[in-house]
């Protein structure tokens, strides 16, 4: 039975994708390593990771594509090995789309609806004018971003509760990056799940509500980006009358530089508290905090390293 809430929807406290234990090697190459995690319902979740890290053998073992060396997927508690349950909630975008190369656009979105989880025909229409996609023409004319929009438009369009992107808009203009953005804030109004794979960090940033960062294969880390940025570096400038503040002790501040101008520079890392009650002590007339962009955070994590 299912329980719903006042508006008729599901109460569940099922997580739309859940990993334990999640491993996959390939001879001496653990792609995924002992990777846990669960994304709730009605969640944005961001999946960054440098190349190789093993974002796509994730997303592959997640849809039942690849089976695990140890450990478990599951999708709306229905293990992802049995794909015909499974994939009833589920539409994915792959990385490279290949489409029927005989077949329109507008054939395609056909047959996707048929065999998929139902679509909403109206909003399917919607996405195609939004998209600028001429439906009419056979996919093997279709450029690499053509395809992307006749994957993503399908699977905006259908009623699966879950979408799987697998960095689904390397192929889209800035015109329609911003209507793929426009595209998941409305999947979550209507609280679907989006599961989002992407190497273009101002997008995760612009509509995840929560990141994990993949490092060789393991989650370095799982947070709200909100949480994110207080966790790093943000850079903090100070502009002050008299002395400067005496700030070489204080916890949490580094690379503090002074211009000789009456202003201060440093990096402030954990609680502002220690830095602000010795800034308290000087006369500050302006304060400026910048918090990082998840670019920085990203490159703090990795440096110029690779991902394994
Ligand atoms: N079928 C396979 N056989 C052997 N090794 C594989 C196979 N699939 C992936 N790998 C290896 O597993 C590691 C993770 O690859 P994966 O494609 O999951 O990374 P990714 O994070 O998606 O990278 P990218 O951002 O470049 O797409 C890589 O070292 C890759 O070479």
């Amino acid at each position: 039975m299912t329980v719903v809430d006042a508006k008729g929807s599901p109460v569940t406290d099922v997580p739309a994708l859940r990993a334990s234990g999640l491993t996959k090697r390939y001879g001496r190459l653990t792609a995924v390593d002992a990777l846990t995690l669960d994304v709730p319902p009605g969640e944005v979740f961001g999946f960054l990771g440098p190349n190789g890290a093993g974002k796509s053998t994730t997303i592959r073992l997640l849809l039942g594509l690849a089976r695990p060396t140890a450990g478990r997927a599951e999708v709306f508690g229905v293990d992802a090995a049995d794909v015909t349950r499974a994939h009833r909630r589920v539409a994915y975008v792959p990385a490279d789309v290949a489409l029927w190369p005989h077949l329109t656009g507008a054939e395609i979105l056909h047959l996707q609806e048929r065999t998929g989880p139902g679509t909403d025909r109206a909003y399917r229409d919607e996405l195609v004018e939004r998209f600028a996609l001429d439906p009419s023409k056979p996919a093997r004319t279709y450029s690499t971003g053509n395809r992307q929009k006749v994957a993503l438009v399908a699977a905006f369009a259908t009623r699966a509760p879950l979408l799987v992107l697998d960095e689904p808009t390397s192929g889209l203009d800035p015109l329609m990056e911003r209507e793929f953005r426009a595209a998941v804030r409305a999947a979550r109004d209507r609280g679907r799940t989006v599961f989002l794979s992407s190497h273009q960090l101002a997008e995760v940033e612009a509509v995840c509500d929560r990141v994990g960062i993949l490092r060789a294969g393991r989650l370095a880390e799982v947070a709200a980006i909100s949480r994110l940025r207080s966790l790093h570096r943000a850079e903090v400038t100070v502009t002050h009358t008299g002395p400067a503040p005496d700030l070489s002790t204080v916890p949490g501040v580094d690379g503090v530089s002074s211009a000789g101008d009456g202003q201060l520079r440093f990096t402030l890392t954990g609680p502002p508290a220690p830095a602000l009650r010795a800034l308290a002590a000087a006369d500050v007339t302006a304060l400026a905090v910048r918090e990082p962009s998840l670019e920085e955070i990203f490159l703090d994590y990795y440096g110029s390293e690779n991902g394994r």
